[in-house]
């Protein structure tokens, strides 16, 4: 469990390779108890200000162990300070917040460290036995085997945001945070790395929370979808549709447009 820390806000952040597991966050203003051991994270309150703006306002969160979380909402409206939050990359942030295991995060850019061959940004700062081991086996997972010794810099767009996931994988994480990685992926890697990311979650069950832009990227992956609006989540959805799912799904059509409203984006009419 995690261990909870009373009193005023405070979470060290140690300075480590961007995507790199940290221990799990434990701010608490308030003690959060989390309720049953089902449960990887559990926010209540969480309150952020910059200077007068309230960006998150009173935020109340939980995840499931190993569910799937995608969270959308207007550009600025929190999604990245929220997941900073959870990352615990945020002193600054006021309310209850704990998460039980580790949390790792893999950003829009893979941020992998240039100077440093593939194999080794992975095995950068992990203390687990054999990291090499380690290392070698998740770059197979996600089908860069050949290319643990090359340099960074020599890998496609698609190629680093798979070692960035290898990267986060290795540790083994119970909570696994997505900045928008698949943003800046061309469409047909983008479904390829889709699948890949679906097949990494079933083989290493961890929670995923998953901000993103894309409506049906959310629709095709996620058990439940929310909408952060005004400091809050103001829309939630489970996402009941088996998968492999296919986009033209009713349920995924129905809840489609609904999201799309919730975002205030007019659905397109008829071709
Ligand atoms: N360090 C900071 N100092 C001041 N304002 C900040 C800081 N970090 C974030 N903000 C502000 O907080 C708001 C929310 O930012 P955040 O990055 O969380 O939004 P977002 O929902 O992830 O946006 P996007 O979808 O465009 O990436 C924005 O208005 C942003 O300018």
């Amino acid at each position: 469990m995690a261990a909870r820390v009373p009193g005023p806000v405070s979470a060290t952040v140690s300075a480590q390779a961007p995507g790199a597991v940290r221990p799990a966050a434990t701010v608490a203003a308030t003690a959060v108890a989390t309720a049953v051991a089902t449960v990887v994270a559990t926010v209540r309150g969480l309150t952020r200000r910059f200077g007068d703006r309230t960006v998150l306002d009173g935020l109340d969160l939980t995840i499931g162990r190993g569910e799937f979380v995608a969270l959308l909402g207007r550009s600025g409206s929190g999604k990245s300070t929220l997941l900073r939050a959870l990352a615990g990359l945020d002193e600054e942030v006021e309310g209850g917040l704990e998460v039980d295991g580790s949390v790792a995060v893999a950003f829009q850019e893979p941020r992998l460290v240039p100077w440093k061959r593939v194999r080794d940004n992975l095995t950068l700062g992990l203390t687990a036995p054999d990291p090499a081991g380690r290392a070698e086996a998740a770059l197979a997972e996600v089908g860069l085997a050949d290319r643990a010794r090359a340099w960074p810099l020599t890998l496609s767009g698609g190629e680093a945001q798979r070692a960035s996931l290898a990267r986060a994988l290795v540790r083994e994480p119970g909570l696994l945070l997505l900045d928008e990685p698949f943003s800046a992926l061309d469409a047909l890697t983008r479904i390829t790395v889709h699948r890949l990311v679906l097949d990494l979650w079933a083989a290493h069950g961890p929670a995923v929370l998953l901000v993103t832009h894309d409506v049906d990227e959310a629709l095709l992956l996620a058990d439940r979808i929310l909408v952060l609006d005004g400091g809050r989540l103001a829309h939630e959805w489970t996402v009941a549709a088996p998968r492999p799912r296919h986009r033209d799904h009713p349920d995924l059509l129905t809840l489609r447009a609904a999201l799309l409203s919730a975002l205030g984006v007019t659905p397109e009419g008829p071709a």
